[in-house]
Formats: C-alpha cells, structure tokens, sequence
C-alpha cells in the first residue's frame, strides 16, 4: 500500500519493515536466511531487503499475476526503484531498501538490470547462442552478487586488485542462474513454452526444438535419450566450471560472508549431481537437494569458510 506524501521512515516503522523483509526471506529462502544468521545485524537485514525487493522483481513476471504483466508495468517499478533510490519510497518494503541504500554504497545499476532481464522474459522466449543466455543470466542473477557485495565486504587485509573477487561474484550468479535453468527446462518448455537452453548448442547434438518441448525420452524404453545426456552432460560441465570459477573469490569476501556464499555455492552445485542422478530426466522429474543433504553441506561450507583455500 502506497503511503502519504511526506511521511517519514523511521525508527519503529523501519524495523518493521525490517522485520517482514526477514519473514519473507526465511519463508521463500531458507538457506540464504540461515547465511544472513552469521552477518551482524545490519548486514542480515540488508540482504534481506535486497533479497524481498528481487523476489518482488521476480514475482511480476513468473507469479500468478505474470499474465497480466505489461512492459508499462515494468516500466512503472523502475521508477518505484529510481524513487526508492532518491529517498522517496513507495511503500514499507521499499522503504527497507531505501534504508539499506543509505548504509551501504549500494549502486543502483545492478538494481535496473535486473529489471532489463524481467523485460526480457516477456518479450524473448528463445537464445540463439550462449552469448545472449549469458547476457540473461547476468541481468537475473549476476545482478544479485553485484546487489551483495557491497553489504558483504571484501577480507580487510586483501590489497590486491577488486576485480577478480567481482568475476568471481558474477560467476556465481550466472553457476545459479545456469542451474536454475537446467533444473527446469521440462517445466519451462511444458508449462511456458521456455527455452533458455542456447538452440544453436541444441542443433549440435542433433536435438530440435520441437523434440525438446515434448520431452525426450527414447520411446521403446522411456529412458532419456542419449542425444540429451550428452547435451545435458556439456551445459552441466560448463556450469560447474563458473562455480569453481567463483571459489577462488570466497575467501577474499569478508569473513562473515564466506559461510554463506560457500553455502549457496555448495547448495546450488548438489542441484547439479541430483539432475545427473535422475539420469539428466529434467522433463518428468524436479531435481532436488535432500533436506539431510542440506543439513550435512552447512558444517562443510563453515569449515570451508574458515580455513582458506591454501589450508585445505
Ligand atoms: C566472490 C563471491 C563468490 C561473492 C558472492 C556474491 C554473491 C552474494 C552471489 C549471490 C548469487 C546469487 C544468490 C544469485 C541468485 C540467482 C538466482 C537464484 C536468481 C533467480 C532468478 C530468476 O530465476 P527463475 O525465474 O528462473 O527461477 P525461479 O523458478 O523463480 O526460482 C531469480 C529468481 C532472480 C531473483 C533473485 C532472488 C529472489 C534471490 C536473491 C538472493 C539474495 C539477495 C540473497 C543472496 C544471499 C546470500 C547469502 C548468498
Ligand atoms: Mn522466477
């Protein structure tokens, strides 16, 4: 709901906002919520209104009102963001981010890709080549690290240059946001006629377009086909190599950040080896990372986040 001109954001109203920004992100993202656990107070609360603002991106065009969604629509949430920017938010949730702007040296650049790359879902349902699925997946997801960095900070003592641990920040993004992708290329082709998987990488294998939005199962044995176990096996090949990419770059984070990223990294990648144990199956079966699977990964990640790279 929007509020009255001149109301001022402050004190009790802000920690409530706040406050649901936080409910909101333990509800919807269980593990970056319990990776905010280890970052002092106002740093858990800015990602948690970075991460409400993203899904709130998101939601316009993947929720139940995408349908409705307009480019003016898109166009309209832009301004919400230069306003929220400027110091003039729309509603409580906002005003969180506007708070969170004020703390940190957030850019508002990253903030307004993002939205590029929700335009871009409503007008492009196909990518020719890698190249234009790395520029989506950069506006989606590598846009998230660029959101991050600056409330997560890098280790005091790095004196080295800044852009290797951003290459590694963007790798990150774009290892999800590839995951994310090849976890659902049975949902998004079926249920939105999707395909972000590059057609031109299709062809190599000799796999149409057509085939791949009725699925492809070898029709004598309903097991996968071998032409996409060997598609699936090289987009999950370079896939991990931009999360090994993004290793290097933890430990040059500040230290409170490197449990959770290795935690969304570790997490994210078991997405990977459980596509392959469904036999690279992402047309009739969702592939997920076990709740104990899960449990087991976090005291990994924290081990990783306290030795660096040389001690391992
Ligand atoms: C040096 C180094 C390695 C630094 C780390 C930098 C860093 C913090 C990287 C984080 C990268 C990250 C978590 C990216 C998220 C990518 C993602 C999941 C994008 C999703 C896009 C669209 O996906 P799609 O619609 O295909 O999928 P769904 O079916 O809808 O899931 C997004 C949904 C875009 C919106 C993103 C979010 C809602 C997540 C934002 C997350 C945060 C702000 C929290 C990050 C916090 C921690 C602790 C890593
Ligand atoms: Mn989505």
């Amino acid at each position: 709901m929007a509020v009255p001109r001149g109301f001022k954001w402050s004190g009790g109203v802000l920690d409530q906002a706040y406050e649901k920004c936080g409910q909101v992100t333990s509800e919807y993202a269980k593990t970056f919520y319990l990776g905010t656990q280890l970052m002092n107070p106002a740093q858990a609360k800015a990602v948690w209104a970075v991460y409400v603002w993203c899904r709130r991106t998101d939601e316009l065009v993947d929720g139940p009102n995408a349908s409705k969604i307009t480019p003016k629509a898109l166009d309209r949430w832009e301004e919400r963001l230069e306003a929220l920017f400027d110091g003039k938010p729309y509603d409580e949730l906002d005003a969180a981010l506007t708070d969170t702007a004020a703390r940190f040296p957030l850019h508002i650049q990253p903030f307004r890709d993002m939205i590029e790359g929700m335009r871009m879902d409503l007008v492009k349902s196909r990518y020719e080549t890698f190249d234009e699925l790395y520029e989506y997946c950069y506006r989606v997801a590598g846009t998230v690290a660029l959101m991050c960095m600056p409330i997560m900070g890098i280790e005091p003592s790095y004196k080295g240059q800044l852009e290797p641990v951003y290459r590694a920040a963007l790798a990150l993004g774009t290892a999800n946001q590839l995951t994310n992708i090849l976890r659902d290329v049975g949902e998004d082709a079926y249920q939105r006629n999707r395909i972000y998987v590059p057609l031109d990488e299709l062809d190599k294998y000799g796999i149409s377009e057509k085939e791949l939005l009725t699925g492809l199962h070898a029709p004598t044995t309903g097991s996968m086909d071998d032409r996409w176990r060997n598609f699936m096996h090289f987009q999950i090949t370079r896939a991990r190599q931009y999360f090994t990419d993004a290793e290097g770059g933890v430990d040059l984070l500040a230290p409170q950040a490197r449990w959770p990223v290795w935690s969304a990294l570790i997490l994210y990648r078991q997405i990977l080896d459980a596509i392959e144990a469904n036999d690279y199956d992402n047309f009739s079966k969702r592939a997920y990372v076990p709740k104990w699977r899960k449990m087991v990964s976090l005291p990994v990640a924290y081990t990783r986040a306290l030795l660096p790279a040389r001690r391992r």
